[in-house]
């Protein structure tokens, strides 16, 4: 299971995630959200970490100046905005879908048929209040986010999702990440990595 640490706002947050050993690295580009980044920012992040940069969107991008290799499309969008991501742009996508809604194991469908290379499913309240949910559903190429903390990440383990994505969880204030909830967060996963050996 892979990590994503998201709402990185500076190189020293990204550097310490990476080396703690996070393989998704998220920067939010829309300005109206307190935890956002820049373009230059994520090119900043590609000379540390080639891929796996992950840039956060909440409406569609303009093809102006993109440097991440993954688009996030965190909004209501279409299986065509993903075809255009993959064919025009040529960048990989992540598809965001707000699990609280009825039809999101059809969106799965459309989004995976589209070509999305990963699906998102959040659920902004705490995804750990989906647990019956999930567990009937096939998490390969599905990461999981909503309030995931270095509390309640051992639940999620269980449920064995391609990766997670965690943001405020593990800051200090909105937009500063906290090494302390960093290590706490990797402190856990490997625990569980060790008694699964067992
Ligand atoms: O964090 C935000 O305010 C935000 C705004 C717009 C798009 C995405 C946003 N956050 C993303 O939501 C998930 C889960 O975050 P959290 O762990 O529940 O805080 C993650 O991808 C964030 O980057």
């Amino acid at each position: 299971m892979k990590v994503k640490i998201c709402g990185i706002t500076n190189v020293h947050d990204a550097e310490y995630s990476i080396k703690k050993g996070a393989e998704f690295i998220g920067v939010i580009l829309d300005y109206s959200v307190k935890r956002h980044g820049t373009e230059d920012l994520i090119k900043e992040i590609k000379n540390i970490k080639k891929t796996g940069v992950v840039g956060v969107y909440t409406s569609m991008p303009d093809a102006n100046e993109i440097n991440e290799d993954i688009i996030q499309l965190h909004f209501d969008h279409s299986p065509g905005d993903v075809k255009y991501i993959k064919n025009v742009l040529k960048k990989n996508v992540i598809s965001v879908i707000d699990i609280s809604k009825n039809d999101y194991l059809e969106r799965i469908d459309e989004y995976k048929k589209a070509g999305s290379d990963y699906i998102l499913l959040e659920d902004r309240s705490g995804i750990v209040n989906r647990m019956d949910d999930l567990r009937n559903i096939d998490l390969t190429g599905i990461g999981l986010a909503g309030k995931i903390s270095p509390e309640n990440v051992s639940n999620i383990l269980s449920l064995n999702p391609e990766f997670i994505d965690l943001s405020s969880s593990l800051e200090s204030e909105i937009g500063k990440k906290s090494e302390k909830r960093i290590d706490e967060l990797f402190i856990k996963l490997g625990e569980k990595n060790a008694l699964k050996q067992y």
